[in-house]
């Protein structure tokens, strides 16, 4: 397993004019440096899981509560810190954020912003952040998690290249067992900015290409090695190596819910949704105990 490294960097911020503002509003998560003690409350963070779905970060924080006995004795639910504003939900088990981020990179990077901040006022130091979140696949069986090496856009528009972070990569791949009953592999995936046109899919509102102009595009997505379609992981590793050396760094792991080699509905079976979207959760779950479970003396 891997070995645990003394790293002792603070969350910075690369903006300097913060330091200037008497209050920083961190309007979508409904907090603030003037009356909430941030370091207090979020001063033990060392990683925060992002995902689409509320209700999906919930359930996470659920299942960390119980792996390691944080269950409150009164069963109360989580609290979510972000309630006050609905944009977003942000819950905490221990030192675990679990973040809820809608849908696309511009609703993911109100919130990355907003949480970078807040581990920066809270002086967190080494904080990992990790999606873990649903995917389309390019040939590859639904339920197979994939973990991003490398996310871009390949369209006309621009290319952004944004690199994963390669041992923390291999670190979450190290905690992939003979056991799982499901595949776990590491490719390029293709970031959108939308799920219908944007993904060649043919049931949107909107579509003015054929069957065939679809595989030829999926063909090529195949081609070029990229194994899944998602729509955050481009800002999101963008943004995680903009913060390298800055006391953190990221990971993208997604679970494929329809191979679009094989068609474009997703599957209304919700058991079965909900069994797949739990396997990136389990396997950084699995990491979260290697690196900070009661061996290490860090829950
Ligand atoms: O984390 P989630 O499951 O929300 O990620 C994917 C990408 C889009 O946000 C969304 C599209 O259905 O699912
Ligand atoms: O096909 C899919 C499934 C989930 N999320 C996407 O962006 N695309």
């Amino acid at each position: 397993m891997f070995s645990l490294k003394a790293r002792t960097h603070a969350v910075g911020v690369r903006n300097p004019k913060l330091k200037s503002f008497k209050t920083d509003h961190l309007y979508h998560i409904a907090l603030d440096t003037a009356h909430n003690d941030l370091q207090e409350m979020f001063g033990d963070v060392k990683c925060v899981c992002f995902g689409g779905q509320p209700s999906r970060m919930e359930r996470f924080t659920k299942l960390i509560r119980e792996e390691f006995g944080l269950t409150p004795s009164n069963g109360e639910p989580p609290r979510n810190y972000a309630a006050g504003t609905d944009r977003y939900a942000l819950y905490k088990a221990g030192p675990i954020l679990a973040v809820s981020h809608g849908i696309g990179i511009p609703s993911l990077s109100v919130v990355f912003n907003e949480i970078v901040k807040l581990m920066y006022y809270a002086k967190c130091k080494d904080v990992t952040f990790f999606r873990i979140g649903t995917c389309g696949g390019v040939g590859l069986e639904p339920g197979t998690v994939v973990v991003t090496d490398k996310a871009s856009i390949l369209g006309k528009k621009v290319e952004r290249p944004a690199l994963a972070n390669k041992e923390l990569n291999a670190e979450i791949l190290e905690c992939v067992t003979e056991t799982d009953e499901f595949k776990t592999v590491t490719g390029t995936t293709l970031c959108c900015d939308d799920f219908y046109e944007g993904q060649a899919r043919l049931d949107g509102a909107f579509c003015d290409y054929e069957e065939e102009d679809k595989v030829r595009f999926l063909q090529f997505l195949k081609e070029k090695n990229i194994c899944n379609i998602e729509m955050e992981s481009l800002g999101f590793l963008a943004m995680c190596s903009s913060c390298k050396g800055a006391g953190l760094r990221g990971a993208v792991v997604c679970a494929i819910l329809v191979d679009r080699l094989q068609g474009d509905y997703i599957i209304n079976d919700i058991e079965k949704l909900h069994q797949w979207q739990a396997r990136p959760q389990q396997l950084v779950l699995r990491y979260i105990k290697h690196k900070f479970g009661p061996q290490n003396g860090s829950l």
